[in-house]
């Protein structure tokens, strides 16, 4: 955490809670929550699109501070594309924020840096805020190549964003090792491969980029390491999963584990 980015603690809830069950976890953030939490960090959800109405609905009938995003987009804007989401649909729901590159799709659905950098570009033409990831897996870890893995990452998938663009993007990385997996990378690791990140931005664009994007770190984040991990100067907030879809336990992590906001 450095002076001059705001922290940001986003829930990615991958493919957990109904629309029903989403509007009562949101509901229940808010309430764990004051002014002066919102203050100090941003907060969002990333729930699936099924849930993205309701949770619009709640947001702006009982005027909350809460941000949300979705999780993935398409790289087109429309037409016969069976399955996709448009940056426009989300832009029409009110969506601040959106997932591109997570390592599930990676993974799951082959998206590679070509489509994940098509996604990134989608989502500037809908003024949609990309939640960038970018992480290696447990056999580039243990090689020692992490940070050359997760740079080249960040370089694919900023292929053509401009610099006003890229001062925008919100960064995470995520080594897939610490996925789901109870093994959280410890503070240095983190701030290893966030610090690189950031010092690529200033060589792609120039230091007031690199200064002004917010990179966040994920994988097995809980209310009891987010404190260590917030610590570090070029680690800006959290993209937590699991924890993240306990409301009383995500509000922690929001606080960044201190037990009053
Ligand atoms: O993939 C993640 C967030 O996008 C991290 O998931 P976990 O917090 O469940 O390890």
């Amino acid at each position: 955490m450095t002076a001059g980015r705001k922290p940001l603690i986003a829930g990615n809830w991958k493919m957990n809670l109904n629309h029903l069950e989403a509007i009562a976890t949101v509901q229940k953030l808010a309430f764990a929550l004051n002014d002066k939490d919102f203050d100090r960090a941003d907060v969002a959800v990333l729930p699936p699109y099924t849930d993205l109405r309701s949770v619009q609905t709640l947001v702006d009938g009982d005027k909350l501070r809460i941000l949300y995003g979705a999780q993935d987009l398409s790289s087109y804007d429309g037409g016969a594309y069976t399955g996709e989401i448009s940056g426009a649909m989300l832009a029409k729901l009110g969506c601040t924020f959106v997932t591109i590159g997570h390592s599930e799709r990676r993974q799951y659905h082959r998206e590679d840096d070509e489509l994940v950098n098509g996604k990134v570009l989608a989502a500037y033409r809908h003024s949609l805020t990309p939640i960038l990831c970018v992480g290696e897996g447990l056999e580039v870890r243990r090689s020692g190549g992490h940070v050359a893995h997760s740079v080249a990452q960040l370089e694919g998938a900023l292929r053509k964003v401009t610099a006003e663009q890229a001062a925008s993007i919100v960064l995470a990385y995520e080594p897939v090792w610490a996925i789901g997996t109870g093994e959280v990378a410890t503070p240095a690791d983190a701030q290893e491969v966030c610090g690189a990140l950031r010092s690529r931005l200033a060589e792609l664009y120039d230091g007031e980029v690199a200064a002004a994007v917010r990179i966040l770190y994920g994988g097995s984040v809980k209310s009891d390491n987010i404190a260590g991990i917030m610590a570090q100067p070029d680690v800006d907030g959290a993209l937590v999963g699991g924890a993240s879809l306990d409301a009383a336990e995500f509000a922690r992590i929001c606080r960044f584990g201190e037990t009053s906001g």
